[in-house]
């Protein structure tokens, strides 16, 4: 198996080009199951996960093609046609190789007035239910049974009739899943307490470019009037705010000076607002956001919350950007119940950070040293090529699968701004 070899000690320097979103990809996706019609999105990561997904849409039926890609560009562009569908069964497979699988629930149940979707179970991070989806599309009239594994949500004969939920708490899925549900239903839809996150305005625009009627885009009172059909779109994925905000902290720490190509600063306010915090130069720029070092960082205190809030998905990386920093940050992570895998790996780089339960105490560190490391997760991985970064020495890190599902050539962005970085095939 593939690692990276991370040898420390270079301030990153120069501009980094941001992909397209992974969670937002995940999400548009699926969108071509509304329609007969080709649907063409642009700024698709290569990610493994994405690569899975193809699969997951060739396995219902829907045609993939994929155009422009040239091998040194990032991102490409793929155009999805579900003329016909062959199958509305997502089998175990598929599914517990990539979470977001359960996307397909919503759409195949629409388009198709049935759908079967395996359970995809827990993950490292945490357990990860899907009872919101589940309880979402009965809300709009779907019949939900849970056997041998398998989810089967079915509509009554004409479509779902629509209705109301409130999610009891924030779920990004969830909303997704009822979000592509409704769009087709007979009637009127309303979701309170949705999902705000970009990615859900870049589904919800996605979705009206095909025909959808959504009102309060971004909000939290979602109201969708059904329509009989959807039509085809080209439509370009967002750029990956996480993506973004990783390099941001990379750039931190190392005393570097980056431009993030394709940044943008309204989706990333609150983790702008923590580096600011930190002690860290932000501005905005014609083509992104620039990030430069500036002195020593100050120690902060972060709580993970939904959107607008400080993203879950960034926290491992401000953990590792944190280390460097002078006192003692507090971070506190109230979305996942297991998202601290990276702690005991930093610790063995020589980190200094102690967990009570929920929350994580940093206090800062000289500096790391370079270990063999891995991590058990997308974010935590990165955390500790980060650390690597900044290391005497040398790191690998091994389990890059987890790195490929999220991190377009994550290797070749670092060695394009100065970072002593290669891939290697394990021996
Ligand atoms: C592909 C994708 O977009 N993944 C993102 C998505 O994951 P995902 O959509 O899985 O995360 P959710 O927003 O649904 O999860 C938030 C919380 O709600 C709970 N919950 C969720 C669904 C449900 O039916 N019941 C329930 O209790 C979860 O256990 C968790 O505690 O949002 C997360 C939170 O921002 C991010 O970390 C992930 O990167
Ligand atoms: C947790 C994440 O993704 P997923 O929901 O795909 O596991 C992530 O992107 O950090």
């Amino acid at each position: 198996m593939d690692k990276i070899i991370v040898r420390g000690g270079n301030p990153l320097k120069g501009q980094i080009p941001i992909s397209g979103a992974k969670n937002s990809a995940l999400t548009l996706l699926p969108c071509a199951l509304l329609t007969d019609e080709p649907v063409t999105l642009r700024n698709l990561p290569r990610l493994a996960d994405i690569d899975g997904f193809q699969h997951l849409m060739n396995q219902f039926g829907v045609s993939t093609s994929i155009a422009g890609a040239r091998p040194e560009d990032f991102g490409r562009v793929m155009t999805l046609q579900a003329t016909r569908m062959t199958s509305n069964v997502a089998p175990y497979d598929l599914v517990r190789k990539m979470r977001a699988s359960i996307l397909v629930l919503g759409p195949l149940l629409a388009r198709t007035g049935e759908a079967t979707v395996s359970l995809p179970g827990g993950c490292a991070i945490g357990n990860r239910p899907i009872d919101l989806h589940l309880k979402a599309l009965e809300a709009f009239g779907a019949k939900i049974e849970v056997a041998a594994g398998y989810v089967k949500a079915t509509a009554p004969s004409g479509g779902l009739p629509g209705g109301k939920f409130t999610f009891p708490v924030v779920s990004v899925g969830a909303t997704e899943n009822a979000i592509m549900a409704a769009v087709l239903a007979k009637g009127t839809c309303e979701l309170k307490n949705a999902a705000r996150e970009p990615e859900i305005v870049d589904l919800c625009n996605l979705l009206v470019a095909m025909g959808a009627e959504i009102e309060n885009i971004g909000r939290g009172n979602l109201v969708i009037h059904g329509k009989d059909r959807l039509h085809g779109a080209t439509y370009r994925v967002m750029s990956d705010r996480i993506e973004a905000g990783s390099y941001a902290c990379a750039a931190a720490m190392t005393g570097g000076d980056v431009e993030l190509l394709g940044a943008n600063e309204e989706e990333m306010g609150a983790t702008v607002a923590a580096l600011r915090e930190a002690g860290v130069l932000v501005e905005e720029t014609k083509n992104g956001l620039r990030v430069a070092a500036q002195g020593k960082m100050r120690a902060i205190t972060l709580t993970t919350a939904p959107y607008p809030g400080f993203a879950t998905d960034m926290q491992a990386q401000f953990m590792a950007m944190l280390c460097m920093a002078e006192g003692t940050s507090v971070l506190t992570e109230t979305i996942f119940e297991n998202r601290y895998m990276h702690v005991p790996e930093l610790n063995r780089m020589g980190a200094h950070i102690e967990t009570k339960g929920r929350t994580a105490i940093v206090h800062g560190i000289k500096g790391f040293t370079g270990a063999p490391v891995m991590a058990t997760d997308l974010r935590a991985s990165m955390s500790l090529v980060m650390a690597g970064l900044v290391a005497e020495g040398e790191t690998e890190v091994s389990r890059l699968y987890h790195l490929d599902r999220g991190y377009e050539r994550l290797e070749e962005k670092l060695a394009m701004v100065g970072a002593d970085v290669e891939r290697v095939g394990a021996d």
